[in-house]
Formats: structure tokens, C-alpha cells, sequence
């Protein structure tokens, strides 16, 4: 029961920062935290990675309730053990949640998070992606991991 306290950690910290950009930056305002590394920049986002399917909310609903309720059953189908991958899993709920409630209310993603990685300007993202990737990324280590285990 404590992996979806997780999650709401995660979908709290998610709204409270993008709820600060919102309220405290002009779209398109950039703040420099580290020169060439990393900045704060107030972005707008319709779509979802790299901005595909911009404005089809629909299909980022339904894809969306079904990461959801995969994760649900998931989560539930593991009882017990594999405590690990249910916190791999808690952070993806979160995420999706997180982006879900932007999607719902503002029909768009509040993204701030602006790197540069080797100069390439990555995608500027938000809390709730970051946690999606770290999900995606523990889960596939976890059950990778897991996999090569049992094969002993
Ligand atoms: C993180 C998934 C994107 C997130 O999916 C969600 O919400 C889920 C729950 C619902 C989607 C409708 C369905 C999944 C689409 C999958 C996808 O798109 C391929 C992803 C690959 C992934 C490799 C693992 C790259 C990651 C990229 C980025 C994140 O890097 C940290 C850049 C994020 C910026 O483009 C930012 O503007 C995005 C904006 O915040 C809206 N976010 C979403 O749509």
C-alpha cells in the first residue's frame, strides 16, 4: 500500500513545481541555474515527447488510463515480494498521473526542466517524465536483472 504513498509523493512534487513556473515565470522566461548545463525555462507543452501528436488529448487520455490501470494491476498482480519493482513502478505512476492532471486541467504539459546535454538542447520536461523515465529505466533493470537470475 505505501508504493502509491510514492506516487503522490511524486504527483505532489510534479503540480508544486510546475504550480510555481506557472504562477511566478512569464511563458518563456528562463532562469540560468548552471550557464550551458541547465536553466529553469517556462514551456508549454500540447503533445507529448518532443512534442508528437500535438493536441490529439484524446489518445494521450486513453493511452494515459491505460498505463494506469496496467500499473495498477501490476503492482497489485506482485503481491509481496519484488518490493523494487513496485517502487519502479509507483515512479511511473506518478508520472503519468502528474502529466494526466496537466493534460485534464490545462489541456497542455507545465514542462521547466531545460538541459543541455553536449550542447544538444534536450527537450525541456517536467518532474512527472522524469519520474516516467526513471520507472521505465528501474523497471527494465528489475526485471532484466530478475530475468538473468532465474536463468542460473
Ligand atoms: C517521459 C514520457 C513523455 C510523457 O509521457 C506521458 O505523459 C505518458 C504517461 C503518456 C503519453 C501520452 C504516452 C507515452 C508517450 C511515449 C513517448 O512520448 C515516448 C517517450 C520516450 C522516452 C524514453 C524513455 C523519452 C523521454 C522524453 C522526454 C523526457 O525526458 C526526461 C522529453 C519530454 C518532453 O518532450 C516534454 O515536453 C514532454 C511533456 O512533459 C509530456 N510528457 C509526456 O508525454
Amino acid at each position: 500500500m505505501w508504493y502509491y504513498l510514492i506516487a503522490l509523493f511524486v504527483i505532489a512534487l510534479d503540480q508544486l513545481t510546475k504550480w510555481i513556473v506557472v504562477q511566478k515565470m512569464e511563458y518563456g522566461e528562463s532562469i540560468t541555474v548552471i550557464e550551458n548545463f541547465f536553466y529553469i525555462t517556462s514551456h508549454r507543452n500540447r503533445g507529448a515527447a518532443w512534442g508528437i501528436l500535438e493536441g490529439k488529448m484524446w489518445f494521450f487520455y486513453l493511452i494515459t488510463i491505460i498505463v494506469i490501470g496496467a500499473i495498477i494491476v501490476y503492482i497489485q498482480k506482485l503481491g509481496k515480494k519484488e518490493a523494487r519493482l513496485k517502487v519502479a513502478l509507483a515512479f511511473m505512476l506518478g508520472g503519468a498521473i502528474g502529466n494526466f492532471i496537466d493534460r485534464v486541467v490545462r489541456k497542455e504539459v507545465v514542462d521547466f526542466i531545460d538541459t543541455y546535454i553536449f550542447s544538444y538542447n534536450y527537450p525541456i520536461f517536467n518532474i512527472a517524465d522524469s519520474a516516467l523515465v526513471i520507472g521505465v529505466i528501474l523497471v527494465c533493470v528489475f526485471t532484466l536483472f530478475d530475468g538473468k537470475k532465474e536463468s542460473k
